[in-house]
């Protein structure tokens, strides 16, 4: 993973953990503030904590959360109903906005905590985006950045003629750069927690700001966890951080942000994460690509883009065809190949409707289910893959070796993060490339195995 160290708001800022205690919360004895070599700064156990011990806890009345109660937030009401549900990151980022520009704000101790700049691709320059060469992730930045400069037009328009006293901003300007601080400072630090039952008794999902326990760095493997809980004596919400496991004198604490692939974290969080099991390539089901990689492995006369009409019928039941349909499918990640996408691919390089009608589409789907159609069928599939993967690769303007003599050059920030993204996708590809070709050897060798016995 790769992060540079971010210069706080203010040079000097308060101390977060007296601050946290000040405030009735808990922080345990045994943890620090401490630099990461790579991830910025982070929590720390500067002695053994057994397992199950809370390591903080936040009152109610800690947490940063944008409260569409008060009425105070009309005109922030009004101007997050602009926000897309996706962006949800930019509704919290504006009361951040607020609070960041109010003289005597109560969470100012913990703002001015905040890293000033933030490391994901919104801020990069324009070579730095192209160099991530993967469209799907290119498609969502610029949409974010289009976003951004749309979004300062409307607040500014909603700002004009306001008296300093209605301002939200305390009349302070705003405009795309801050409202992209604003949108990654949330995005890269907040957690989605349980908020107020609604009526029907449903919990609405809550995004909030949790000074302190947003210093622990991100693990796959983490040794802390958040527990959301009713405080006994005032039945008021509290946060908590428990040690998930023992921690040892020294080790970070570390928390999972999710199980999610290397386009949110860089979105989101403004790091990649090597090896990333969760990493997948996004590819458009396309039965004239198909039909490409399907003849590109030798496979006989495909008809993907032709398919018959029981094969489209099951197309459709995948969600690959017709008005509902959704054409995004993806390779790598735990599954290798997306289980619509797989599904497809037995069905249309099958040509008889009774075998295939003699399995149900769950094991259609899944790469477990050995050869559901015929060993011949499952080659052609494999390679059709294997094929589309070659395609894949050769779509990215550079090769691996290209971007490993880069890093070693010594490319920096943006340009490095970019270039360690885009390495992370291909290698992504290899890998299900290796995948599938130790599934066709198997194949083949159980073929020969069989046809020896016979
Ligand atoms: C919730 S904050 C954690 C505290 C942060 N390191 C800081 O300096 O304030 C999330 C940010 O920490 C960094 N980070 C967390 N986990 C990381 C990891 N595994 N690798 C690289 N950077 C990480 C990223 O900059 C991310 O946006």
């Amino acid at each position: 993973a790769s992060s540079s160290y971010p210069a706080r708001l203010v040079p000097h800022p308060p101390d977060l953990i007296k601050w946290v205690t000040r405030e009735g919360g808990f922080v345990h004895p045994a943890i620090k503030i401490a630099l990461h070599p790579s991830h910025g700064l982070g929590l720390l156990a500067n002695q053994q904590i057994p397992k199950g011990s809370d390591l903080i806890v936040l009152p109610d009345h800690i947490p940063l959360r944008f409260n569409h109660q008060d009425a105070t937030h009309s005109l922030l009401l009004q101007l997050a109903r602009h926000v897309p549900e996706e962006l949800w990151a930019m509704r919290l980022g504006l009361k951040l906005l607020q609070e960041r520009a109010k003289v005597g704000s109560f969470w100012w101790p913990y703002i001015s905590n905040l890293p000033e700049t933030y490391t994901v691709p919104i801020f990069f320059p324009g070579e730095d985006i192209k160099n991530l060469q993967y469209a799907p992730l290119l498609h969502q930045v610029n949409k974010r950045c289009r976003f951004l400069l749309d979004f300062e037009q409307e607040v500014k328009h909603a700002l004009v003629n306001l008296t300093p006293d209605k301002h939200p901003f305390g009349g302070q300007e705003v405009d795309a750069s801050s409202l992209g601080w604003a949108m990654s400072a949330v995005s890269s630090r907040a957690f989605r927690l349980y908020g107020d039952k609604r009526p029907d008794g449903i919990h609405i999902d809550i995004p909030m700001m949790l000074p302190l326990i947003d210093m622990c760095n991100h693990s796959f493997n983490p040794n802390a966890r958040i527990v959301q809980e009713k405080d006994s004596s005032s039945k008021k919400m509290q946060v908590k951080v428990v040690a998930e496991t023992a921690i040892k004198e020294d080790d970070p604490l570390l928390l999972n942000y999710g199980c999610l692939n290397n386009d949110f974290f860089l979105l989101d969080y403004g790091f990649v994460i090597q090896s990333n099991p969760y990493d997948c390539i996004e590819l458009k089901y396309d039965g004239a690509l198909l039909d490409a990689a399907s003849s590109a492995a030798g496979v006989s006369s495909p008809n993907f883009s032709a398919p018959a009409p029981w094969q489209e019928q099951i197309l459709a039941q995948l969600n690959l065809a017709g008005e509902a349909s959704d054409l995004k499918v993806s390779i790598g990640g735990e599954d290798v190949v997306e289980g619509r996408l797989l599904a497809a691919l037995r069905v249309l390089l099958s040509s008889s409707m009774e075998t295939v009608q003699k399995h149900d589409l769950n094991t259609l789907k899944s790469l477990s289910a050995e050869a559901p159609l015929g060993v011949a069928n499952e080659t052609a599939v494999l390679r059709t893959l294997i094929a589309l993967c070659v395609i894949a690769l050769g779509h990215f303007p550079t090769k691996i070796m290209d971007d490993e003599s880069l890093l070693k050059q010594g490319a920096l920030g943006s340009t490095e993060l970019a270039i360690q993204y885009r390495i992370q996708k291909k290698y992504v590809i290899v890998d299900a490339m290796r995948s599938l070709s130790r599934r066709v050897k198997l194949l083949s060798s159980k073929e020969t195995t069989v046809s020896a016995e016979g």
